[in-house]
């Protein structure tokens, strides 16, 4: 079975095309700048070299109907016709407690996502223009959606719960849902197995630390507490996020500012974290190289990312009573070498001695960097949220045909 898997954001479109007889992938893009004056796609058939197209896509159904083509195009695609597409996968941020599992889509399902909008306005409603736009192009394909949220929903109302008049949670669901849940549930289990233990009996702390990041405790293969909310706001800094901060903060400088919501929404979302803090990125990268050449803003900036960092790790620590593994994924996690070393550098009251060495090896697989006397394993563990999203939608879609 061939299954395109989706992860559609407000102006971004990624995609992957799986063959599930061996969950290769045949190939896979990135659609950028959508509803923009020049939009990019860049199309790489698994292989063979890469494509770009610059022109106007002035919205998710004309994305991914270029996509279908340069899928199907004699030069640069992979299969003969759009009708070897058995069924699409998709990424929704949001499930809200509707979803602790991935689901077929119908009437039901898309009304469910839709009533998440205002818990999530920067990502459902990118989430429904993929599935409308794959609908469109695809009208009798099953489409299949995998929610960030889902995994997180075994979290004790202790962990999920703020302290804020319980009305505002029966009323208007605010709580705690969390974020990333594929990537943590994935993270998790790939290391149980790479450690030969049963998931059962660990303790683990995944720390996903990418564009977005968060972290969770993961207790007997369950979450019991993330570092994500209400939204994916909270929680660890990030590229241009703010993550904590106290939420008096927020009317205290729309008054000052004569900020609107959206104003203060999006200051916090997209002017914050990294690059607010450098001034200069909020890519990793350049924070590390700006800091390498003597730059103090970058400096600052990689020490509040690390000092939160760490004391999430000892704060779940803490709500597991222990840590048997700490697990780093995601863009930062898999290849910063020097923010890992930092982190596991205060550690060692919790028993972390990381092995240098194994810390500087760069592979795509799973591996150990701690040394062979450390109380905790510390494990570099690729994510691979389109693969988990691919078998998701195989499972379900071969389920409903039986
Ligand atoms: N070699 C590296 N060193 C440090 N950070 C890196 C490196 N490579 C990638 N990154 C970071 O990873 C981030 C992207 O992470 P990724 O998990 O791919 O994000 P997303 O999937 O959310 O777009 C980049 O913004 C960059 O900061
Ligand atoms: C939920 C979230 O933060 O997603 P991303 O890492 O893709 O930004
Ligand atoms: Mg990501």
């Amino acid at each position: 079975m061939k299954i395109l898997v989706i992860n559609a954001g407000s102006s971004s479109l990624k995609y992957q095309l799986y063959d599930m007889t061996d969950e290769s992938v045949l190939a896979k893009g990135l659609v950028e700048r959508i509803g923009m004056d020049s939009s990019i796609l860049t199309h790489k058939p698994t292989g063979r070299s890469e494509v770009t197209e610059v022109s106007e896509i002035l919205e998710h159904t004309t994305a991914i109907r270029k996509v279908l083509a340069l899928l199907t195009d004699p030069d640069h695609g992979v299969i003969g016709s759009v009708d070897e597409i058995e069924a699409v996968g998709h990424r929704v941020v949001h499930g809200g407690e509707f979803f602790s599992e991935s689901a077929l889509v119908d009437g039901d399902v898309k009304s469910k996502i839709r009533q998440l909008f205002d818990l999530a306005p920067l990502h459902n409603p990118a989430s429904m223009m993929g599935i409308k736009a794959s609908e469109a192009n695809m009208p009798n394909v099953p489409q299949v959606v995998v929610f960030d949220t889902a995994f997180h929903q075994t979290m004790p109302e202790h962990a999920y719960l703020y302290a804020i008049p319980r009305v505002l949670y029966k009323k208007h669901k605010v709580r705690r849902y969390g974020a990333h849940g594929t990537s943590h549930d994935f993270v998790s289990k790939t290391a149980a197995e790479f450690l030969d233990r049963p998931l059962e009996d660990l303790k683990i702390i995944v720390c996903h630390i990418g564009n977005g990041a968060s972290i969770t405790a993961v207790k007997g293969g369950e979450s019991v507490d993330t570092s994500m909310g209400m939204t994916p706001l909270e929680g660890l800094m990030m590229g241009t996020r703010s993550g904590d901060l106290d939420p008096a903060i927020v009317p205290y400088v729309m008054n000052k500012e004569e900020l609107t919501v959206s104003e203060v929404n999006s200051m916090l979302n997209k002017h914050s974290g990294l690059l607010a803090i450098s001034g200069i990125s909020s890519d990793m990268r350049e924070i590390t190289e700006g800091m390498q050449n003597g730059d103090a803003n970058s400096k600052l900036a990689f020490d509040m990312y690390e000092y939160r960092l760490r004391k999430y790790i000892g704060s779940y620590a803490a709500a597991m009573n222990g840590v048997d593994v700490i697990a780093f994924t995601a863009g930062v996690g898999e290849n910063s070498v020097v923010l890992r070393q930092k982190v596991c550098e205060n550690l060692t009251y919790l028993g972390v001695e990381l092995d240098e060495k194994l810390n500087e090896v760069r592979s795509g697989e799973p591996r150990r960097i701690s040394s062979a006397n450390s109380k905790v394993q510390v494990l570099v563990i690729p994510t691979n949220e389109e693969l988990v999203i691919a078998r998701d939608t195989h499972r379900i879609v071969q389920g409903s045909k039986s």
